[in-house]
């Protein structure tokens, strides 16, 4: 699914499908949160450094980082340009409330942290990173502590994948969820890859011609096989090995 259908779906899930954002973003939220339990449970070091961007991507970023309070983890909020729009400052009021902290030293929060949640940038990114985010990508780039992305790793341009140079050029997080559908960027990631946001109505699914993951039981995520091309070309070699060809 390419960025303009990303962009019409989310558009025809609250107009004739009759969704609030709010609602979305929750299941996204929820999702997100359920990916990084599956990846890195509290029990592996329970601080998670949260990034979040100034668009729904971030919003994504802050509903998540409630989700998980409420699983255990100690989760920390960068959140540099905030938006006005009243179901941010509810959604930063709730985090608040909870004595969750905001900081705003990104790469001193990072040391510290055990894991990170990269939602700055999603399906609406485009061109080169413009500060402040520009050496925030470079901290992630070289960090060694594990990142998931959420829609994209950001930087990443949505069809064509990690951008040649500048910023973001060496950006490879361990996990990427994707919320409804991946997007082309997929092909060019080899971590693992997760697909969440349970909420897709059959007959949109139809008309947008997505696969609904196969969810099980109450899972908000799927975990689908390695999507990028160095992951396939090892799947195949691994199947050429199992029939001895
Ligand atoms: N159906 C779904 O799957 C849903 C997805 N949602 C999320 O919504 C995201 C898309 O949200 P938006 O359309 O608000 O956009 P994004 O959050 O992807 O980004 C838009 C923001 O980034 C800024 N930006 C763009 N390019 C930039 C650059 N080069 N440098 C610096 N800033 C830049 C824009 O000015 C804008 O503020 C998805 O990726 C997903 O995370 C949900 O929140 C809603 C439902
Ligand atoms: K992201």
């Amino acid at each position: 699914m390419n960025a303009k259908n990303a962009a019409a779906l989310d558009k025809d899930l609250m107009s004739a499908g009759a969704f609030s954002l709010d609602q979305l973003m929750e299941l996204c939220g929820l999702s997100i949160c359920q990916a990084v339990y599956r990846l890195h449970p509290p029990s592996k070091g329970n601080k998670v450094l949260v990034a979040c961007g100034p668009g729904n991507n971030g919003g994504d970023g802050l509903v998540a980082t409630r989700h998980l309070f409420h699983h255990g983890y100690q989760p920390t909020v960068y959140y540099p340009k905030k938006t006005s729009h009243e179901l941010y400052q509810r959604l930063s009021t709730q985090l608040k409330n909870l004595d969750i902290p905001f900081t705003d030293d990104f790469e001193s929060s990072l040391k510290t942290t055990n894991y990170v949640v990269d939602a700055i940038f999603g399906f609406s990114f485009s061109g080169e990173v413009r500060d402040p985010f520009r050496s925030v990508i470079a901290a992630l780039e070289t960090t060694k502590t594990p990142i998931l992305a959420v829609d994209a790793p950001s930087s990443w341009n949505i069809e064509d994948g990690p951008p040649s140079s500048g910023p973001g050029a060496k950006y490879n997080p361990e996990a990427l969820i994707s919320l409804s559908a991946a997007k082309p960027l997929v092909n060019y990631f080899e971590g693992r890859h997760f697909i969440g946001g349970r909420f897709l109505p059959p007959s949109v699914a139809k008309q947008y011609d997505l696969d609904i993951p196969d969810y099980q039981g109450d899972e908000q995520v799927v975990e689908t096989a390695p999507t990028g091309r160095k992951a396939t070309s090892e799947k195949v070699l691994k199947m050429a090995e199992r029939q001895d060809l």
